[in-house]
């Protein structure tokens, strides 16, 4: 499928942009992946989980809500993740974005189509096995409150129970691209490049000033 400019509405402001989401378990590799991603292909990175812990940091009261949920390993309202979505696309002078965490489950889906009247150009699902994504978390060392083994079995069981969903959702509308993210992280993006690499708009290298990863 050609790929296919969106409006953005969202502020008032039109502005023309096109989205790929990037599904996967914790610790599938998706920051890594996404740097890559980012760098190689002109798109600015976005980590949802990224915009999250930095309301954490701004010692707002909606931070201390988000704060709470996380180290739970529950999801967020999708009201609040959308609005921050749209608050940082809205602040970039960008027109490609490289949306990473994000949608976690049906509700983050609806929300998204809703606020945003778009739809992503299609969604790339990092598949992992668990064992090993537990090994990538326990050695991750970013201090993040939620990589503790309970945390980390928890959002497990959130991941299969809620976000599976939302990729089946993609898969029947046919936007789903999945690699196998078992492998080393050279690999893995070997098998993402074929992906990008064979879409008309990302072909192209982009301009320098286009790399920037917003967020992380
Ligand atoms: N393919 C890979 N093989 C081994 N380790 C990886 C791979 N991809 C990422 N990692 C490491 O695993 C951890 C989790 O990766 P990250 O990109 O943060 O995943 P996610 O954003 O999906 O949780 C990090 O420490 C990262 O360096
Ligand atoms: N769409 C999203 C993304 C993240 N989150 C929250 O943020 C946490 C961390 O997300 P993340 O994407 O940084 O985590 P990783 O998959 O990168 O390990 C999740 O476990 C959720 O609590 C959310 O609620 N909704
Ligand atoms: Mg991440």
């Amino acid at each position: 499928m050609e790929s296919r400019k969106e409006g953005y509405r969202g502020s008032g402001k039109q502005k023309m942009v096109k989205i790929v989401f990037v599904i996967g378990g914790p610790g599938s590799g998706k920051g890594t992946q996404c740097k890559r991603i980012a760098q190689q292909f002109g798109y600015t990175h976005l980590s949802v989980g990224e915009l999250l812990r930095q309301e954490i940091n701004s010692g707002s009261e909606t931070g201390s809500m988000i704060q709470k949920i996380m180290k739970e390993g529950k999801l967020v309202p999708s009201d609040v993740t959308v609005r921050l979505l749209q608050q940082a696309m809205r602040g970039m002078d960008s027109d490609k974005f490289l949306i990473d965490g994000f949608p976690r489950n049906e509700e983050n889906v609806k929300t998204f189509e809703n606020l945003t009247k778009m739809d992503p150009e299609f969604v790339l699902y990092l598949d992992c096995p668990q064992d090993e994504m537990e090994r990538r978390l326990l050695t991750r060392n970013e201090g993040r409150e939620d990589d503790n083994i309970e945390t980390i079995r928890k959002r497990f069981k959130v991941f299969m129970e809620s976000t599976l969903p939302a990729v089946q959702y993609y898969e029947s509308k046919g936007k789903v691209k999945k690699v196998d993210a078992g492998k080393p992280v050279d690999e893995v993006f070997e098998s993402i490049k074929v992906i990008f690499s064979q879409r008309k708009d990302d072909k192209v290298r982009p301009n320098r000033h286009n790399h920037t990863c917003l967020i992380l």
